[in-house]
């Protein structure tokens, strides 16, 4: 059997939530990026790769790809991300384009997962940048839809996550690696 790896990334916990459901799906170990080592990864056949999504694009890839090219894996990688923003085509095709340098023609396995916003778990300088975002729409003169509805958005926590959305990238993962 194919031996599946699931790395993660999470500031406020919604990432490390549906990295959990995908494990428990999988039934593969399920790892932080800040403390993993090369030895719990460099048995994998494939490694699933999460964080969430900060100014438009993957939290933390460049060090997940640093860690990945120490050690010399040179594995499949399926990526996830997860965003306060709900999933939409475009969206998450701007978040494809701003979180990997592809060149013409190429792509990356990737799934985009609706989450939601955790103002009591994020960290002081997240808040205040949240805090900032929300100042800047509010000042805005002839406010569209969108602009109403992140300013809501931003106002209080909330949370979208569900495990239903994992569905596609687990039959990805499935598929690729024969299970
Ligand atoms: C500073 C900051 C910027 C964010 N930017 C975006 C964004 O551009 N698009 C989006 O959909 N969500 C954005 N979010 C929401 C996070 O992506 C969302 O809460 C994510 O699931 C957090 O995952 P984590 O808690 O596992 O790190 C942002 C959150 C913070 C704190």
């Amino acid at each position: 059997m194919a031996e599946i790896v699931i790395i993660y990334t999470s500031e406020t916990g919604m990432t490390k939530q549906y990295a959990k459901w995908i494990s428990q799906e999988l039934g593969s170990g399920c790892l932080i990026l800040e403390e993993v080592t090369a030895e719990e990864f460099l048995h994998a056949d494939l490694i699933v790769f999460g964080s969430g999504v900060r100014g438009g694009r993957m939290r933390k890839l460049k060090s997940f790809h640093y860690k990945l090219k120490k050690s010399g894996w040179t594995g499949p990688v399926v990526y996830f991300a997860t965003g306060g923003a709900p999933y939409d085509e475009q969206t998450v095709s701007e978040i494809i384009a701003s979180s990997f340098h592809l060149s013409e023609g190429r792509s990356v396995p990737f799934f985009y997962f609706e989450s939601g916003l955790n103002f009591e778990d994020m960290m002081g300088w997240s808040r205040a940048v949240m805090k900032l975002y929300r100042f800047i729409i509010e000042k805005r003169k002839g406010k569209s839809e969108t602009d109403i509805g992140t300013i809501q958005a931003l106002s209080e926590s909330y949370d979208h996550s569900s495990p239903d959305y994992i569905r596609p990238l687990i039959k990805d993962v499935q598929k690729r690696t024969g299970a």
